[in-house]
């Protein structure tokens, strides 16, 4: 692939996650396997896209710095300002000179004359002056949303939650990029076996703190290992991963997984539970519903029986007290995982996060009269806000009075959690910043009456 139709191809798939709301790794998956890239192509491609979309909004106060004309600017041109200035202010990779010529003979063969003179007209301005600083604005808020590119209402309702120290931490993380973590199957190799396997591979990796089946892979492709492709290992982030861990399975157990697709955490409790027992796994969307079927599968696991419902139906199919345990992860906002899929913070909205509490507390309250006595609920979420985490529990918990928070839980945690600043007395909220995983609550609920 030559220059030119790699920069036209980072663009191509720029302006498809933008127009079609698509999930970055989704798009750019299929685009590299479409186009049978070499692992260098491939490298600065993710690189770019997700670099671009990760700095959106400081692009565009670049770039409105740059901009005299009050037309609104077409969704292309911009696009390409954004992924050449990116390249000119945050990677070293290409010359200046070079990301420029590139960008204006791409705006010659999109637009007109008059596009590609002025692509190269703002570019050479960012060549020759350097783009504006931000030092100057007043508001604390706005430069923090602009220097890490999160919306201000973002920003501000972090700064309200968990202050301004911790806010700025969460969005300064929001910009790197994590590290992949991989689950094996115990059933079929042990920890150690497999770390020593990809080790010998020339994979970097060490053992995870949050599940004794956890690995972290600082650097490569686990997904092209015969470990992953033959269903030894699973990707799955550690944050995720202490879920089965705090459910407290045994074998034998009926569990019941009200939002479950794809099905990475009912998988790793069935293989909690030795693949004995039954985990009853449901999905509002019948498509996702197959996900868990495909994963179950893929590891060999066969006690999940997968089924589309809503949660907050489930009543009409199970009677009361039928479960040992139930989880409960519910859909939420994602404002914990913005690292891998960046696009998220500008797709939301503040009326988002007030929608799904509802449909979150709906669902546990639902889901309750469900479990049995002594029975244990895990409430999670893969996002760090107050409204659908801990306002959840409280609110539950008032309504509900033959359950209180599991204190064992706090007790069960991994030791260096131990006085996280996460901590509170609903759950814990771990921050992306804290210990390289995602953003994620959770929270144990037992039934005491
Ligand atoms: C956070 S994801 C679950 C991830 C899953 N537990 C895993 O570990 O792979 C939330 C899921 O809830 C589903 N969902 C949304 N509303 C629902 C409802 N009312 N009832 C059941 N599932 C629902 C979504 O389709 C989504 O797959």
């Amino acid at each position: 692939m030559s220059n030119y139709q790699l920069r036209n191809t980072i663009l191509d798939v720029l302006i498809r996650i933008e127009k079609d709301s698509g999930f970055s790794h989704l798009i750019l998956d299929h685009e590299i396997k479409m186009n049978k890239m070499n692992p260098k192509d491939e490298g600065l491609l993710t690189e770019v896209v997700y670099g671009t979309i990760q700095r959106q909004l400081t692009l565009d106060y670049y770039i409105d710095s740059f901009v005299t004309q009050k037309k609104k600017l077409d969704d292309w041109v911009r696009m390409l300002l954004r992924m050449s200035i990116y390249q000119m202010t945050f990677l070293d990779k290409v010359p200046d000179h070079a990301i420029i010529h590139e960008a204006v003979e791409i705006a010659k063969k999109r637009g007109h004359k008059g596009s590609a003179s002025f692509v190269n007209g703002v570019l050479r301005n960012v060549q020759r002056k350097g783009v504006p600083k931000t030092e100057a604005i007043q508001s604390d808020s706005k430069r923090l949303a602009i220097e890490t590119s999160h919306p201000q209402w973002l920003v501000e309702r972090w700064i309200n939650a968990y202050g301004y120290e911790t806010a700025k931490e969460i969005c300064e993380e929001n910009l790197n990029r994590k590290a992949i973590t991989v689950r094996v199957q115990p059933l079929k190799i042990d920890r150690d076996e497999a770390m020593q396997i990809l080790n010998e591979q020339g994979f970097e990796v060490s053992p995870s703190a949050f599940s004794t089946q956890g690995i972290i892979v600082e650097k490569g492709n686990v997904l092209k290992t015969k470990l992953f492709k033959e269903g030894y290992i699973t990707i799955q982030d550690q944050s995720s991963m202490l879920v089965a861990e705090m459910l407290d399975v045994k074998p034998d157990m009926h569990v019941l997984d009200a939002c479950s697709a794809p099905g990475g955490k009912a998988t790793h409790i069935a293989e909690k539970m030795q693949d004995k027992g039954t985990i009853d796994a449901y999905d509002l969307h019948k498509k996702k519903v197959k996900l868990i079927d495909n994963k179950a599968s893929e590891l060999d696991l066969s006690i999940i029986n997968a089924d589309t419902a809503d949660a907050r139906q489930l009543q009409t199919i199970h009677s009361n007290e039928s479960f040992d345990r139930i989880l409960v992860d519910a859909p939420c906002s994602g404002l914990g995982v913005i690292r891998g899929k960046p696009e998220i913070k500008y797709h939301k909205q503040e009326s988002d996060i007030q929608r799904l509490a509802i449909i979150q507390l709906d669902i546990l309250e639902s889901v309750a009269p469900l479990l049995k006595k002594n029975g244990l609920i895990v409430y999670s979420t893969c996002t760090v806000d107050t409204e659908e985490n801990e306002h959840v529990v409280k609110k539950f918990l008032k309504r509900n009075e033959n359950y209180e928070i599991d204190h064992k839980f706090f007790e069960e945690l991994p030791g260096h959690l131990e006085g996280s600043q996460g901590i509170t007395e609903a759950g814990i909220q771990l921050f992306p910043q804290s210990f390289g995983t995602d953003g994620f609550f959770l929270t144990r609920l037992i039934r005491i009456k």
